[in-house]
């Protein structure tokens, strides 16, 4: 049998990224613009008959919710999903829930960059307890630690032996594999895939809510360098405003 597709999705817009809020793992809602951002990934994956078998998730709304939509606009609502909190969003440890124009304004532009893109530095950790950690969440009781913070090398080392173990053998086993993630876990993803250094990684930005295809070869390398965007146009337009939030 030969090698299945992998369809990436960023979650749609949320109502922190509305409000330029770092988010990590807190666990909001879609905007208007974001639920209409995931009907729109569906419908793209049906006009170019890319009809996953098979779906995962991350455990926060935003992503479980885009999918919902997406698959229900492709008629592929009825699909196996598999869950899982390797596929959360970094965890943005005390940035999250502060403004990212703010954070820039008030600690500058090379120590902003770092916290939000350095592959191996990560934000200072969040107070257990406070009002956006996630220690006492109910939701990770059986995870073991729940992290404080993270770096991008952080998420890869939690993220990328969940793919060995399960995302892989599906695709191995031939299907068409949707994973509706986040920014930051679906970077990490794409570093893994495209093999790209831990320096050019910090360039790489992803779009909200247009479907991202990759045709791999038999070791599950990438075909398509970089995959292909359902919608080209959108998703370079996407892209240049995630790196440009904070500017605002
Ligand atoms: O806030 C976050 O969790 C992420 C994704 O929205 O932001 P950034 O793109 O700044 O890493």
């Amino acid at each position: 049998m030969s090698t299945g597709t992998l369809v990436l999705l960023r979650h749609g817009e949320s109502e922190w990224n509305a409000l330029n809020l770092f988010t990590g793992w807190v666990d909001v809602h879609l905007t208007d613009k974001g639920i209409g951002e995931g009907k729109r990934a569906g419908e793209l994956l049906k006009e170019h008959d890319l009809l996953p078998d098979v779906l995962y998730t991350s455990l926060l709304r935003r992503a479980i919710n885009t999918a919902n939509l997406a698959l229900d606009a492709a008629d592929r609502h009825w699909i196996p999903v598999v869950r899982d909190w390797r596929l959360n969003e970094r965890h943005y440890g005390a940035l999250q829930g502060k403004n990212k124009a703010q954070t820039k304004a008030e600690y500058g532009d090379d120590q902003f960059m770092l916290w939000r893109r350095s592959y191996d530095t990560p934000p200072p950790a969040i107070e257990a307890g406070s009002e956006y950690s996630q220690d006492t969440d109910p939701q990770y009781a059986d995870i073991g630690e729940v992290p404080l913070t993270e770096c991008l090398l952080d998420v890869v080392k939690r993220l990328i032996p969940y793919w060995e173990d399960t995302i892989s053998q599906d695709l191995r086993a031939g299907k068409t594999v949707l994973v509706t993630a986040h920014g930051n876990s679906l970077r990490a993803l794409v570093k893994h895939l495209d093999g790209i250094s831990d320096e050019d990684i910090a360039s790489v930005n992803i779009p909200t809510g247009i479907p991202l295809r990759y045709d791999l070869d038999e070791n599950l390398k990438p075909i398509n360098k970089g995959g292909t965007y359902l919608d080209p146009e959108a998703a370079a337009a996407g892209a240049a405003a995630v790196a440009s939030q904070g500017a605002k």
